[in-house]
């Protein structure tokens, strides 16, 4: 897939679905492309990352799930990103070989996490590794530090990163160092990158300092209202922005009190969509009965400014 258009506005960090006994189900993507589109407006997707649950997964699993967006999305998503990282270099550059012969639009890699690098010299040496087995696919830095625990500041990870990765393209940055985003962006106004915040619950601020993008869990069952933001801030209406901020902030801040990981995302998406998302794979657990029916009851309270 070349891509024709830059990356820019909402990404959606795709659920993998799965049957009642844990297996992938692929046939159910091909229904979720749709949804996405045609429900959330949002026309490309961030495939086995955190939400889908890539490190849990085996590689011919990932594979697969790669191969299916790809062929779905064909003609009708804007860009497929697959997320290629793992513990294991090696398994790593089989994935971004294979992302590159299935035409994904991009790849994305996490910083290791069990070994972790110490100092960015580190780091780069491992993503260009990575990167370098799709000399012709551009490249995404996912950067988690909640998860990973590999902290090292963006900003300096990414000075002189082009010459070592010449596909760099930009960041996932799933954090909230607005400090260490800001200086990314502002360091790198002239390049054509795309720098992508990734905590769904603060985009506006995000916005505020130029984000070109966002990739996030929330925006398979929020892409539409957050859309509605985009274009509130774009205009600039901040007043009505700032509405579709507080509101889904409402709903993130209600559900985390009552403990929201990639579970329970499943579950909403699965409420929300009425497509299958099946269990999560352990260590994750189903979310509880009792959080889908308080999670739903809150959606169902909000009343949104596009009021429907
Ligand atoms: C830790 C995690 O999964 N972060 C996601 C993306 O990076 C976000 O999309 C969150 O799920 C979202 O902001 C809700 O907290
Ligand atoms: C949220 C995100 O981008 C991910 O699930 O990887």
């Amino acid at each position: 897939m070349t891509p024709r258009k830059k990356l820019r506005g909402l990404v959606a960090a795709t659920i993998t679905p799965m049957t009642p006994d844990g297996q992938i189900n692929l046939p159910v993507i091909r229904q979720y492309v749709d949804y996405l589109i045609s429900k959330q407006n949002v026309k490309n997707v961030f495939v086995n990352g955190t939400t889908g649950e890539g490190l849990s997964l085996n590689i011919q699993e990932r594979k697969q799930l790669a191969e299916e967006w790809v062929c779905q999305g064909k003609d009708k998503l804007d860009h497929v990103i697959v997320h290629v990282g793992a513990l294991s270099l090696p398994e790593s550059q089989e994935l971004a070989r294979h992302a590159a012969a299935i035409g994904a639009s991009g790849i994305a890699v996490i910083a290791p996490f069990l070994f972790k690098p110490t100092n960015k010299d580190e780091l780069i040496a491992f993503l260009q590794k990575v990167a370098s087995e799709a000399p012709a696919v551009p490249f995404y830095y996912y950067h988690i530090p909640p998860l990973t625990g590999v902290k090292i500041r963006v900003e300096e990870l990414l000075d002189g990163i082009k010459e070592r990765i010449p596909t760099f393209q930009g960041v996932k940055f799933s954090d909230r160092d607005l400090l260490d985003f800001a200086q990314c962006i502002h360091k790198h106004e002239r390049e054509q990158l795309a720098f992508l915040y990734g905590v769904d619950e603060q985009l506006l601020s995000a916005l505020a300092i130029g984000a070109h993008g966002a990739v996030g869990s929330t925006y398979n069952y929020l892409g539409r209202k957050t859309n509605l933001m985009l274009e509130a801030f774009a205009k600039p209406d901040l007043a009505l922005a700032r509405k579709y901020q507080f509101l889904t902030g409402d709903f993130l801040n209600f559900v985390i009190k009552l403990g929201f990981g990639v579970a329970q995302t499943k579950a909403v998406m699965t409420l929300v969509s009425g497509i299958p998302m099946g269990p999560p794979r352990l260590p994750l657990v189903d979310a509880s009965e009792e959080f889908i029916v308080k999670a739903k009851a809150k959606l169902d309270s909000i009343v949104w400014p596009d009021s429907d």
